[in-house]
Parts: C-alpha cells; sequence; structure tokens
C-alpha cells in the first residue's frame, strides 16, 4: 500500500477517536488500543491514522489539552484525555464521561515553598498562583477568597505558565503554585510541598454529546466494551479453588464475582460433596483473598492473569 492521502474524502463517515499526541498519556493509549484491537499505521508527521481493520474508524493525535474542545464542539466523536483537562477547558457539560480508564492518576494540587512562612490556604490567600490551570485554579481561590472575605486587590492572583510551574517560586513570580502531582518527584525536586487537593484526576473515555448517526452509536458501543474488557483485565484476575458444598455460601461471601460465582459441581470426596468455584477477584485484593478462602476451607486455589474479557 502506497502512502495514504488523508483528505476529508478518506475521513469521510467514519468516527473521529483522539488519542494524546505525547505526554503521559500517549503510550497507555497505544497499549490500550493494541488489547482492543484497534490497528493503526501513523505515517510520519501525519496526525490522522486510518484504522486498518475497522474502516469505520480514523484516529487523530492531539495535544492531551486541547481533546476535550475538540470533542465537546463535535469535531471529534471519541477521545481519551484527563478528567483535569476536560474541566479545565469547561467542556464538563458537552462530553459524557463513558468510562474512567485507571490510569494517569494524579492529583491536581496547591504547591508552597516547604521553607516558607506560607503552612496553609489561608496563608496563601490574597498571594501570588502561577498555574497552567487558571481555571481550576480561580474557581478554587475564588471560594477560599470568599470564605476569608477577601475582595478587589485584596484577592488571589492567579497568573498562567505554560509549562515549568514548579519554578515560578524559585524563580520569585509566585508565592505558591497549582500542579499535578503524581509521585511527588517534580514537587520535592523544587522545594515545595502540598498544602491543598484541588482535584484527584485520572485518564477517561469521553464521547460527543453532539448527536450523531446510529451508525456511530454502534461503533462506539463497539469501542467501549472493548475498552472495558481491556481494563477490567488489567484489574482483575481469575480465582479457582474447590470447596465443600456445604461452605458455598461463606466462600461466595469471600469471592462474590463481578456478578455471581461460577459453581461446577465435583466427584465426592470421600462422602463428602465438592465444588470448584470459579470468580474474577480484583488484583490488589489476591492475597487477602486467598487467606480468607484458606481459612473457611477452600483446598486448590489457583489465580490466572486474564489477557482480556468482556464484562
Ligand atoms: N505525573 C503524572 N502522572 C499521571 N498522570 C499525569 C501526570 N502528569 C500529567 N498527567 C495526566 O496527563 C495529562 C497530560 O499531561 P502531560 O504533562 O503529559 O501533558 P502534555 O500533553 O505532555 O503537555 P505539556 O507537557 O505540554 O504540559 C494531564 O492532564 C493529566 O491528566
Ligand atoms: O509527582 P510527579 O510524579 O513528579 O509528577 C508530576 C509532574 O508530572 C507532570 O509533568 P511531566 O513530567 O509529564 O512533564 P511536563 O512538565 O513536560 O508536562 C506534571 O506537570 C508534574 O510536573
Amino acid at each position: 500500500m502506497g502512502h495514504l492521502a488523508l483528505d476529508s474524502e478518506s475521513l469521510h463517515g467514519r468516527l473521529l477517536f483522539a488519542i494524546p499526541k505525547k505526554g503521559r498519556l500517549h503510550e497507555k493509549c497505544l497499549e490500550l488500543l493494541a488489547g482492543a484491537d484497534i490497528q493503526f499505521r501513523r505515517h510520519n508527521r501525519l496526525d490522522v491514522a486510518l484504522v486498518q481493520n475497522h474502516p469505520d474508524i480514523a484516529l487523530v493525535f492531539l495535544p492531551a489539552a486541547d481533546i476535550p474542545s475538540f470533542v465537546g464542539k463535535g469535531n471529534v466523536d471519541l477521545g481519551i484525555t484527563g478528567r483535569d483537562v476536560i474541566l479545565e477547558a469547561q467542556m464538563e457539560s458537552y462530553v459524557t464521561e463513558v468510562l474512567p480508564l485507571g490510569f494517569g492518576r494524579c492529583k491536581l494540587q496547591v504547591q508552597v515553598p516547604e521553607r516558607g512562612a506560607i503552612r496553609t490556604v489561608d496563608d496563601l490567600a490574597g498571594k501570588r498562583v502561577v498555574t497552567s490551570f487558571e481555571v481550576l485554579a480561580a474557581k478554587h481561590f475564588a471560594a477560599v477568597d470568599e470564605r476569608l472575605g477577601l475582595v478587589g486587590e485584596q484577592r488571589t492572583q492567579i497568573e498562567y505558565v505554560g509549562g515549568s510551574v514548579e519554578a515560578a517560586c524559585a524563580l520569585g513570580l509566585a508565592d505558591g503554585i497549582v500542579d499535578l502531582v503524581e509521585s511527588g518527584d517534580t514537587m520535592r525536586a523544587a522545594g515545595l510541598h502540598a498544602i491543598d487537593t484541588v482535584l484527584p484526576t485520572e485518564a477517561v473515555l469521553i464521547r460527543s454529546r453532539a448527536a450523531k448517526s446510529a451508525a456511530h452509536a454502534r461503533i462506539i458501543d463497539k469501542i467501549h466494551a472493548r475498552v472495558r474488557g481491556v481494563i477490567a483485565a488489567r484489574e482483575y484476575v481469575v480465582c479457582e479453588y474447590n470447596i465443600p458444598r456445604a461452605s458455598l455460601a461463606v466462600a461466595a461471601a469471600v469471592t462474590p464475582g463481578r456478578r455471581a460465582p461460577t459453581v461446577s459441581p465435583l466427584d465426592a470426596v470421600n462422602g463428602e460433596e465438592w465444588i470448584a468455584i470459579s470468580a474474577m477477584v480484583r488484583k490488589e485484593e489476591v492475597a487477602d483473598t486467598m487467606d480468607r478462602l484458606t481459612e473457611v476451607g477452600a483446598e486448590d486455589i489457583l489465580i490466572f492473569n486474564l489477557d482480556n474479557c468482556r464484562v
């Protein structure tokens, strides 16, 4: 196949799905697309890629911060971005959050120099705050200012910078900042500490509220189901074990599964009726679940990773 000349003709009728083109969410989104078997070849320098095995979908690679307005205004049908940037773009009433994706988890926090006189948001109110999230920071401090009765010139000054926010205090530009924190490494390296949380956030799948064709609605449902399966496969394992039938109720309480555990009869062992139980268990609860199952008399407890699933 030669190079594709992408024009509105080749995109005609295709559902457009926006993916962050770089940054923290990019790689994770590519893994998700692979898990959902959405195959594409992205040609050099092109931000649009036709999906090879779904002739009705095209991917659009955009900055994460621009995705909410593209989806909100209906230029793009579906997208993945951070909840923080949706709220910052004030697009929450124009997009529908279809699914939280379990990655890109971090917090938008108010930070000040560790060695300084400012200890609380109330101390910081009325001073200078630098951020890339001016809408969310302004809303947060408007409430603080109001509570403290700060008006006019006394109110907190919010100033926008596009990047390197964490350097603002050291550079003398700000008394505090509002920025994203995950591990806290960036914050600590800049000599800052968090004194308040504006918002916890994670990556989400969003769709446009702008009216679309029934055909598009069907494709969105299909992508949604696939992505949900990939996410669930990462979060869950399958737990299988054997237990006397008499203990079914107590075992089912330990492993209720997503809907209900699967129960299969086993041949009687020494006259006692046994069953095999299979249930999905959250990965982070596996060790605890195995301990509890052992306590209630389960044997041959096996844990299986999931490659993919439909739930
Ligand atoms: N440290 C982090 N841990 C987890 N998620 C993050 C982290 N930093 C950012 N995110 C999420 O990823 C989104 C995009 O952030 P990122 O910093 O990668 O943006 P970007 O597109 O590279 O823009 P720029 O680097 O120009 O600021 C954020 O809005 C947030 O939802
Ligand atoms: O708490 P941490 O784990 O240190 O993560 C927080 C940092 O991550 C993000 O920036 P990123 O490193 O993605 O680069 P950017 O500053 O170019 O956006 C964010 O803007 C913080 O600076």
